[in-house]
């Protein structure tokens, strides 16, 4: 019973699981906290991720691991392997400008979606450097390399100083908006048009179940962003979607062709099989659940059971939670608003409730937007830490209009990573028995989505 460690290395936590090799079965894990902010020492990850490890009971007996991370975030080393500047992360809003005149330069989203499957948004890797080449330029003349923050990491456990033998994998390389998911290739125009011209090396793109290096006796698998790998650990396939409620909103599918949306809203990424993931992201998700307990002083169970409390639709009462400015819609400097605030809706639960729906109104508009690109929605699937609200769980039916399938509290990504780790110890894709899941229904709640719609676009842009 050899075993396999997974890692997710997301943007609020690093979370290890140790798992066997051929059943599945969860045997350690560990979880150590990341620092807050949207701009972060690379470091402070392989610190979370030492302290996980450890509380996962370390990796004596391990044989394999593979590193699932937060998409996107800009990661630039010198020609010495060291880190540039702190790492830029999705959710770092400051290239909204570089990603617009990115998107221009080229001749608008439909060129973008043609060669690279994606329009860039403030999120994606490109603009960031964009943003570096123009704010930062002495920085951007000592990157010698640029990376992702699954990259690094594997990079570290390798323990290898070479900026030749940095690897990602498919899925990863796919966010960067300058590596094609279609055709398997970096475009090197591209990168240098963001970087103004300066050529840094990048990361050899790895197969899915590449051996890509070792960690003393532990084999290193490719790894793959954090939604490909949520994908794997859930074994999705075409007719799944499977929508996160961590610190991004996601609403995604697995899909045999690539997308090519010129609007930008979804966006043609690569999964970690092979295929591919056209992708849905919100900014704003778990966090508005925090946010709005924060407010009401309320524990998150608390807040669940005042949500649960109102009526559907909270009395009129919508909150468009766009607290971080918003990606999807790409409104990177909006703030939140709220409409239809009387006497009646002033009470904690229709907060509460309105906080719930318009999180998952905006997750409604993404499974469309996919739809809209071809997936086939048989089955949702919700994950992530706020799929651990019991408000989450019974709205989220009403207002996406389907019934959801609720897995056991576990980490999807972490899985999914031990998978893949699994996946290239023996060679095989293993099937393991899928973990206990509930499915959820609700009496589809349109209105909700109706009201949302109708008052959407009345904020702060
Ligand atoms: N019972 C719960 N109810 C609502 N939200 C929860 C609950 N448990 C955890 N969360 C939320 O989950 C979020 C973290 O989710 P996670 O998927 O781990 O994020 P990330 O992968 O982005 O680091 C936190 O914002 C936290 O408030
Ligand atoms: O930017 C995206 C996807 O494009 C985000 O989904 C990030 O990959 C962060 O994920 P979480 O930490 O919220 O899971």
């Amino acid at each position: 019973m050899p075993l396999v460690a997974g890692v997710d290395s997301s943007t609020q936590a690093c979370k290890v699981v140790v798992r066997d090799a051929d059943t599945g079965e969860l045997v350690r894990q560990g979880r150590a906290a990341h620092p807050a902010g949207t701009e972060v020492d690379p470091a402070a990850w392989e610190a979370a991720l030492t302290d996980a490890l450890a509380q996962a009971g370390g990796l004596a007996d391990v044989s394999a691991l593979s590193v699932g991370g937060q998409q996107h975030g800009m990661v630039c080393l010198d020609d010495g392997g060291e880190v540039v500047r702190p790492a830029l992360l999705w959710n770092d809003t400051r290239s909204a400008d570089a990603a617009a005149a990115l998107v221009d330069e080229l001749g608008g989203g439909q060129a973008w979606a043609d060669v690279v499957g994606v329009v860039p948004v403030a999120s994606f890797t490109g603009a960031k450097l964009r943003w570096l080449a123009d704010a930062e330029p002495g920085n951007a003349d000592r990157t010698a390399a640029v990376c992702l923050p699954h990259d690094w990491l594997t990079w570290q456990l390798s323990g290898a100083v070479g900026l030749d033998s940095l690897v990602t994998d498919r899925s990863d390389a796919s966010g960067t908006a300058y590596w094609s998911a279609r055709t398997g290739e970096y475009r090197r125009d591209l990168l240098e048009l963001a970087l103004r011209g300066r050529s840094p090396r990048v990361p050899r793109v790895a197969g899915p179940a590449e051996r890509v290096g070792m960690h003393g006796d532990v084999l290193l698998g490719p790894g793959a962003g954090d939604n490909a790998a949520a994908a794997l650990g859930l074994g999705a396939g075409p007719g799944d979607v499977v929508v996160s409620i961590g610190t991004s909103g996601v609403a995604t599918a697995v899909s045999d062709v690539p997308a090519c949306d010129p609007s930008g809203a979804v966006a043609g990424f690569a999964d970690a099989t092979g295929r591919h993931l056209p992708l849905v992201c919100t900014l704003n998700a778990a966090r508005v659940l925090d946010a709005a307990a924060a407010m009401l002083r309320v524990s998150l169970d608390e807040l669940a059971e005042l949500a649960l409390s109102a009526p559907a639709g909270a009395g009129g009462l919508v909150l468009v939670p766009y607290l971080e400015g918003e990606r999807t819609p790409d409104l990177p400097r909006a703030t939140g608003s709220v409409h239809g605030l009387t006497l009646a809706t002033s009470t904690p639960a229709h907060w509460a409730r309105a906080a719930v729906e318009g999180l998952l109104c905006g997750l409604a508009d993404g499974i469309d937007a996919l739809v809209a690109q071809g997936a086939a929605v048989d089955r949702v699937l919700l994950v992530g830490g706020g799929a651990r609200s019991r408000a989450v769980q019974q709205i989220a039916p009403a207002v996406l209009g389907r019934p959801v399938v609720v897995p056991e509290p576990g980490e999807a990504v972490a899985d999914g990573a031990a998978r893949q780790a699994a996946w290239v110890l023996t060679g095989d894709l293993p099937t393991w028995a899928a973990g206990g899941s509930r499915t959820v229904e609700a009496a589809p709640t349109p209105a909700v989505r109706e009201r949302y719609a109708e008052v959407q676009d009345r904020t702060d842009r």
